[in-house]
């Protein structure tokens, strides 16, 4: 199988996992993301994700973006980052994201935006 091909499934450091399905020819993706936290009192539930990874060097550690729609409140979170593999030969994505989180009134629109950075390994 090649290295770095996002299909299959993921966990980042505070426990959330991804299952990646099919990656189509172009490198379009779609999947399911179950987050263990959420900046909410919503009950989690798991959500779709859309996304794209850069196909003609996936071998070479390519890079990727995906958004998930979460399906238990109104907010979005895009991801980007890139799929390495490690010295002992383990595939890592290190990536940033943004959570946009929907708010009352434009005056608000400042606090509406996080940011962080993680890191998936392979389930
Ligand atoms: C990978 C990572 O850092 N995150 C993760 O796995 N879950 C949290 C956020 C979950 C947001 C749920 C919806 C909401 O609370 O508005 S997306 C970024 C962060």
């Amino acid at each position: 199988v090649k290295k770095c091909a996002l299909t299959g499934r993921w966990v980042n450091d505070l426990g959330s996992n991804m299952t990646i399905k099919i990656l189509n020819s172009n490198g379009d993706f779609s999947g399911i993301y179950n987050t263990s936290v959420s900046a909410t009192t919503q009950k989690i539930i798991p959500s779709p994700l859309l996304g794209s990874q850069n196909l003609p060097n996936q071998q070479n550690q390519s890079t990727f973006g995906f958004t998930v729609h979460w399906s238990f409140t109104n907010s979005i979170t895009v991801f980007t980052g890139q799929c390495f593999v490690d010295n002992d030969g383990k595939e890592v994505l290190r990536t940033m994201w943004l959570l946009r989180s929907r708010v009352e009134s434009i005056s608000s629109d400042w606090k509406a935006t996080r940011v962080g950075t993680n890191v998936f390994t392979r389930l």
